[in-house]
């Protein structure tokens, strides 16, 4: 894996009843989830990325090498330029809104300062009036966190990770702590923060529904054992990776906004000659688009079917069947001309057996429900 920023991970760690071993890449661009079972070892790789954990190994940055014991090297946490955002962050309850933002700043300020330029000069991401406005927080400065909002303290918490212009950013399931409401406020923000700042976010969650929206790459943990790692898309798409075992299982498609149907409430979105029906979405038209397919809605049938109320056939080869004890899971490739999606069904062990499904042949997907995210 190229880009100057790559974060490098190779980590031993012995625990009573828990042994962590792995060796990663990570892209130094976007947003990379570390997802598994509770108890892999999910925290405890984010916690030594920070250099808050004493694993064996090596952890670098790019070029920066933070910790590599071979050599006794090892940069303390409050010397890497990292931000940390948790579940339930700590504010400090005295200081206002302001004053969290301000104290955030020091650290960034004092390292710029030491470097020759002036402290507050320019427009850059950990800027206060950057931050207000990435994060939606302008309102809230004269504020204390008592008076917020679980959500409101979450985005003043990453404004605050933020305004130390780290140059990575940890977050670990900031969103857990809140309700699906607060969750569905706090997400454009993170998205907003993915699209508009060049710094590369290692995100831990249980969430696949969040990992889905926001993530690039994906990291799939399990008894402290690299299980999978690589681009997302790719990666949901493989029919044996273990999140596809759950009830969600699903695939995630790139596209754009190619039409709005007003009077029927729907948005055609497509890419390279594929095209979809979702319900009709606000976005203009030639907006990129995330949009998500449960496997238990897409079924296949070998002929066309003539008259359906299911918006979405698509012509679709069968790459791959993953047996599941009751169920099957199949990988479609959607047809040449729609190069680039791919697609998983569920289905009985019953149909699978009826229709004698073979890998190579030629089907159609008919998906009943496609989520723009
Ligand atoms: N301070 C500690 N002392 C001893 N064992 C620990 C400590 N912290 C974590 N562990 C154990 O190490 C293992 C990995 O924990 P870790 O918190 O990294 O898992 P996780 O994947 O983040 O879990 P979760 O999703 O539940 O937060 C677990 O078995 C945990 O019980």
């Amino acid at each position: 894996m190229t880009g100057s920023h790559t974060i490098g991970l190779q980590l031993h760690l012995q625990r009573q009843d828990f042994s962590l071993d792995i060796d990663l890449q990570l892209p130094g661009r976007g947003v990379s989830a570390l997802v598994g079972p509770s108890g892999c070892g999910k925290t405890t790789v984010l916690r030594s990325l920070a250099g808050l954990e004493r694993a064996q190994g090596r952890v670098s940055l790019g070029d920066e090498v933070w910790q590599d014991d071979a050599r006794r090297h090892f940069v303390p946490t409050w010397q890497r330029p990292i931000g940390y955002v948790i579940q339930e962050s700590a504010l400090f309850p005295h200081l206002d809104v302001r004053g969290n933002l301000e104290y955030g700043r020091r650290r960034s300020s004092k390292d710029r300062h030491s470097q020759g330029s002036k402290a507050g000069s320019g427009a850059g991401p950990g800027e206060l009036p950057v931050l207000l406005e990435l994060l939606g927080i302008g309102h809230l400065l004269a504020r204390r966190p008592d008076t917020l909002s679980g959500g409101e303290r979450q985005r003043v918490a990453i404004a605050r990770a933020l305004a130390a212009e780290p140059r990575l950013l940890l977050m670990d399931e900031p969103l857990a702590a809140l309700d699906a409401a607060r969750k569905a406020e706090i997400l454009p923000y993170l998205e907003r923060l993915q699209a508009e700042l060049d710094l590369p976010i290692v995100y831990v969650s249980h969430s696949m529904d969040e990992v889905a929206r926001l993530a690039n790459h994906l990291v799939l943990l399990r008894a402290g054992r690299v299980e999978a790692a690589g681009p997302l898309l790719e990666l949901l798409a493989r029919p044996e990776m273990s999140p596809n075992r759950l009830d969600d299982a699903s695939v995630v498609l790139e596209a754009e906004v190619l039409a709005h149907d007003e009077q029927h409430g729907l948005t055609q979105i497509g890419r390279a000659g594929a095209t979809l029906w979702v319900g009709q979405t606000r976005q203009a038209l030639g907006s990129a688009v995330r949009a998500r397919v449960l496997a238990r809605d897409v079924s296949v049938a070998r002929q066309a079917p003539l008259e359906t109320s299911i918006l979405n056939v698509l012509p679709a080869r069968l790459e791959s069947i993953y047996l599941e004890p009751h169920t099957a899971l199949l990988r479609l490739q959607l047809n040449q001309a729609h190069a680039g999606w791919p697609l998983l069904a569920r289905i009985t062990r019953r149909s699978l057996a009826t229709l004698a499904l073979q890998p190579g042949e030629y089907l159609h997907a008919q998906i009943k429900g496609v989520a723009l995210m």
